[in-house]
C-alpha cells in the first residue's frame, strides 16, 4: 500500500507520517525542501520522539520523498497512490492541486488503476479537503470530474497535536507531544473503506473540527498574541504568566459557551476538555515559540477561523467577547519581520489605521460591536 503525504515538515514527519507507516503505508512525502527531499530519500526513516520523561522514541521506516515542484514526479505518485494526505498550510493547497489534478487524469487514462482515492487535508481549518477539492476540480475537464466524482473522495479531517519548530542536529528527528487526535469524517468517504488504525472516524465531523479549532487553536493563538505583547517568547513562558493564563481562560469560556450550545455538549466535560488542553500547552518537556503559534494572523483573523467565527457566533448570542476581541487586538501588535503575514497586516495599520485593518481581514463592518471592542482593546495595549 503506497501513501502520498504532502508537507514532510513538523505535523508531516511528527504525526501523519507516523500513523500511515504504523498502518503499513510505505509513505512518500512530497515537500519543496530539497535537503529534507534528500535527507529522507537517502536515509528512508527517521525518528519521532515524545516529549515526556522518558522521551520515548519510534523509528519511522519504509520512507521515501519527492519534490514537489516536479509536476510530472508528484502526478505519477498521485497516480500510483491508495492514499492521499497533505499537511502544507491551508493556503498551499492551491498549489498543490496542479500535481494532484495531473495525477487524477493519469488515473484514469490508465483506466486500470478505477479504485477509489481518497485525499485527505490535515489542515487546521473548517472544510480543509472541500477547499483542496475545489482547487484540483477548477483544473479538471468535463471527463477528468465525471471520473472524480466517481473515484475520488475528499473527506475533511481534524488533527490535533503539538509540533513546535525543531531544532536538532538531525534534521528529520522530530519532537512531538504524547497526545493525538485524528478525526475524518466517514460519511465522505467511499463506503468500503479501510480503517486505519490511529485515526477516529465520525459521521459528522463539525463537532470535532469546531471544539478543536476553537478550543486548542483558539487558546493557542490567543497564550501567543498575548504573550508575544507581555515580551515572552514561548507559549510555556506566556502561560506561566497568571495574567496571559487568565485571557486565555476567558477566551476559552467565550468559545466553549458556543460550542456547548451549538453541538448539545455537557458543561463539565467541556470544561475537563479545556483543562486538558491548557495543561498540554504548558507540557515542560516543549518549547513552542509564540511566533510558531502566532504565525499567519491574516489567516487567524479571517472570519471563518478561529478567532472571528467563534466571537461572531457568541454574539449571535448574546454572549461575552472580551477575551476574543483582545486576542484579536493582540494580533494587530504582531509584529514579526519573518512572517509575511504580519509585516501585511503593520503595513496596513499604519496606512489605514486599526479599524479599517481589521475589518479588511475579519470581513467585519467597521461598527460592528465586536470590532469596536478589539480596536478598544487594541488602544489600551
Ligand atoms: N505543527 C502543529 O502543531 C500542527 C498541528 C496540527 C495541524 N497543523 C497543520 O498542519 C499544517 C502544516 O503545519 P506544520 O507545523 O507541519 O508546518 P511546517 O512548516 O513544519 O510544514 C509544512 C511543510 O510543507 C512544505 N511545503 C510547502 N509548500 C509545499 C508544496 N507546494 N508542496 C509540498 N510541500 C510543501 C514545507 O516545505 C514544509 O516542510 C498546517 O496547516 C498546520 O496548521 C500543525
Ligand atoms: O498551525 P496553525 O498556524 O494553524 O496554528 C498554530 C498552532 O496553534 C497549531 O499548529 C497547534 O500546535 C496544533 O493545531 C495542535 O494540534
Amino acid at each position: 500500500m503506497k501513501a502520498l503525504h504532502f508537507g514532510a515538515g513538523n505535523i508531516g514527519r511528527g504525526f501523519i507520517g507516523l500513523i500511515l507507516s504504523r498502518a503499513g503505508y510505505e509513505v512518500t512525502f512530497s515537500d519543496v525542501n530539497q535537503e529534507l527531499v534528500n535527507a529522507l530519500r537517502g536515509r528512508g526513516e527517521y525518528t519521532v520522539e515524545l516529549a515526556n520523561e522518558s522521551k520515548d522514541q519510534e523509528t519511522v521506516t519504509g520512507v521515501t520523498a519527492i519534490n514537489g515542484r516536479e509536476l510530472q514526479t508528484v502526478a505519477k505518485a498521485v497516480a500510483e497512490a491508495d492514499l492521499v494526505t497533505t499537511a502544507v498550510g491551508v493556503g498551499i493547497l492551491k498549489h498543490i492541486a496542479p500535481g494532484i489534478a495531473e495525477g487524477l487524469e493519469q488515473r484514469r487514462r490508465a483506466g486500470s488503476i478505477q479504485k477509489p482515492l481518497h485525499i485527505i487535508a490535515c489542515e487546521n481549518a473548517i472544510g480543509g479537503s472541500a477547499q483542496l477539492k475545489e482547487h484540483v476540480y477548477a483544473l479538471l475537464d468535463e471527463q477528468a470530474r465525471g471520473f472524480a466524482d466517481e473515484y475520488v473522495y475528499f473527506p475533511n479531517s481534524a488533527v490535533d497535536r503539538i509540533v513546535p519548530i525543531q531544532n536538532h542536529e538531525d534534521m528529520l528527528h522530530v519532537q512531538v507531544e504524547p497526545f493525538y487526535e485524528w478525526v475524518v469524517d466517514r460519511s465522505q468517504m467511499a463506503p468500503a473503506f479501510k480503517p486505519m488504525d490511529g485515526v477516529v472516524y465520525v459521521d459528522d465531523l463539525e463537532p470535532y473540527i469546531e471544539r478543536k479549532l476553537f478550543t486548542v487553536n483558539t487558546g493557542h493563538c490567543v497564550a501567543a498574541y498575548i504573550g508575544y505583547v507581555q515580551g515572552y517568547d514561548t507559549i510555556q513562558k506566556a502561560i506561566a504568566d497568571e495574567k496571559v493564563k487568565s485571557v486565555v481562560y476567558g477566551a476559552l469560556q467565550e468559545t466553549g459557551q458556543v460550542l456547548v450550545k451549538r453541538f448539545g455538549f455537557n458543561p463539565e466535560e467541556h470544561e475537563q476538555y479545556i483543562v486538558k488542553i491548557l495543561g498540554r500547552f504548558v507540557n515542560p518537556y516543549l518549547t513552542d515559540e509564540v511566533t510558531r503559534v502566532g504565525r499567519s494572523p491574516l489567516r487567524k483573523l479571517s472570519p471563518n477561523d478561529r478567532l472571528v467565527r467563534p466571537a461572531l457566533l457568541a454574539y449571535e448570542e448574546d454572549m461575552p467577547v472580551t477575551h476574543l476581541a483582545m486576542g484579536m487586538a493582540a494580533a494587530c501588535k504582531f509584529d514579526v519581520s519573518d512572517d509575511p503575514e504580519a509585516v501585511e497586516l503593520q503595513s496596513m495599520i499604519r496606512e489605514k489605521g486599526v479599524e479599517a485593518a481589521l475589518s479588511h481581514y475579519t470581513g467585519m463592518d467597521e461598527n460592528h460591536p465586536v470590532l469596536v471592542e478589539a480596536v478598544k482593546q487594541y488602544k489600551q495595549m
